[in-house]
């Protein structure tokens, strides 16, 4: 996902199928033309880089101009077309193919036209890199046609967003659904993950999911689910993966409209991780981060001797246990964190020190997500 000016744009054509469309276009073209030297006209700005590559890939020798035309302001392809550099040599008698980045309304494209309406050439061949057939609304004829699209508003290689996401070398498309925030708060038992998260979902407005809560609630309302999770927890192993999986994509479409997510001790194995990516997918959304709260074991186990002389929870109550979570924790779960390092979102805040204090160190990294 990348954030251009206001708005989120997806990743949607990689560069590998763009240049796959634009050497279909060149064998095309250059079957088409043998040993004919034909003149390229790109139409700028969005063509420049379509315009490169393919006469880098041209086999045979060719001519290049340009003529510059402005059609669209914002995401909306404007009524009024700007003619901002024209023709600039004689192309009579010559063989003109235009290589445009991508064809919608097809206004730019009557601009064009209405240019060459008084040229004599020879020829007038339309090349396209990109075409929309839904927005199309004209009769000219596409002679090369490098890959139709969806009518969605498209940045990168060469095409913007208010003039940023040219220099792209793919392709992305404009996220429609609204934008969320979703982080992981990670750690070992009694790190601190639900101490914080109770302030981090109030100031960043997230929907705060604690698997181990939602186990608990279940034991307590003595549910299926509650009773067979009841037997992994009190010895604190982990309730298995998918069992775990369906209960926390059941709790995320409870809360459909959430702006963000705040995930406690969800994902604990990279199994897990890796349904939560694709849960995040189907929302058209991803994690931003994994914050992991850092603080050595002998802290932990004494926080957690503490909270369970008033938690009531039986995992808790007993050393052995405790520290069984603790091993659990290191043997299964701290390698989650390697999952999100190779995608660059992993982040350690010291967990030691007042909970304000900690408050402050997770907001200071949040705010720069
Ligand atoms: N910064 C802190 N300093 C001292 N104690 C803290 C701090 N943060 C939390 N605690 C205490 O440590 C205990 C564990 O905290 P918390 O329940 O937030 O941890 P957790 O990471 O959610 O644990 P678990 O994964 O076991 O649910 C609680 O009793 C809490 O009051
Ligand atoms: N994501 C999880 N995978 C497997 N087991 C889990 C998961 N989250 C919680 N559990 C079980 O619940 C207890 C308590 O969880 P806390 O996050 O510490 O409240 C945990 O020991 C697992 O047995």
């Amino acid at each position: 996902m990348i954030k251009l000016h206001d708005k989120y744009f997806k990743p949607f054509i990689s560069a590998k199928d763009i240049e796959t469309a634009v050497d279909k276009l060149v064998a095309e073209i250059a079957n088409d033309f043998g040993d004919e030297i034909p003149v390229f006209v790109g139409i700028l700005n969005g063509s420049f880089m379509f315009a490169s590559d393919f006469v880098k890939k041209y086999p045979k020798p060719c001519e290049v101009t340009f003529i510059k035309l402005a059609s669209y302001e914002g995401v909306k392809s404007s009524e009024d077309i700007q003619r901002l550099i024209g023709l600039t040599q004689d192309l009579t008698g010559r063989t003109v193919i235009i290589l445009e980045d991508i064809i919608d309304t097809g206004k730019t494209l009557e601009e064009v036209h209405r240019i060459f309406k008084n040229e004599k050439v020879n020829t007038l061949k339309i090349a396209t890199l990109f075409y929309k057939p839904e927005a199309y609304k004209k009769d000219f004829k596409l002679h090369y046609i490098g890959m139709e699209i969806p009518n969605k508003f498209i940045v990168g290689y060469g095409l913007d967003y208010d003039n940023l996401g040219r220099d792209l070398p793919e392709v992305y498309q404009i996220k429609e659904t609204q934008h969320m925030t979703n982080l992981v708060l990670f750690g070992p038992p009694g790190a601190g993950k639900g101490t914080q998260a109770n302030f981090l979902k109030e100031k960043y407005n997230l929907v705060h999911i604690s698997t181990g809560d939602v186990f608990r609630y279940n034991i307590k309302n003595e549910t299926a689910l509650g009773t067979l999770a009841k037997s992994y927890i009190d010895k604190g192993a982990l309730v298995p993966d998918q069992v775990t999986i369906d209960m926390l994509n059941a709790e995320v479409e409870k809360n459909a409209d959430a702006s963000g997510f705040l995930f406690d001790g969800f994902p604990r194995t990279t199994a897990q991780a890796k349904a939560l990516d694709e849960l995040m997918d189907t929302k058209d959304s991803q994690i931003n981060a994994m914050i992991a709260l850092e603080v050595e074991d002998e802290v932990l186990v004494q926080r957690l001797l503490e909270r369970g002389k008033t938690s009531g929870r039986a995992d808790d109550a007993d050393e052995g246990v405790i520290r069984n979570r603790l091993k659990v924790y290191y043997d299964e779960t701290a390698i989650v964190a390697d999952y999100y390092t190779a995608q660059n979102k992993f982040i350690a805040v010291d967990g030691v020190g007042s909970i304000e204090e900690i408050t402050e160190r997770l907001s200071t990294v949040i705010d720069k997500l």
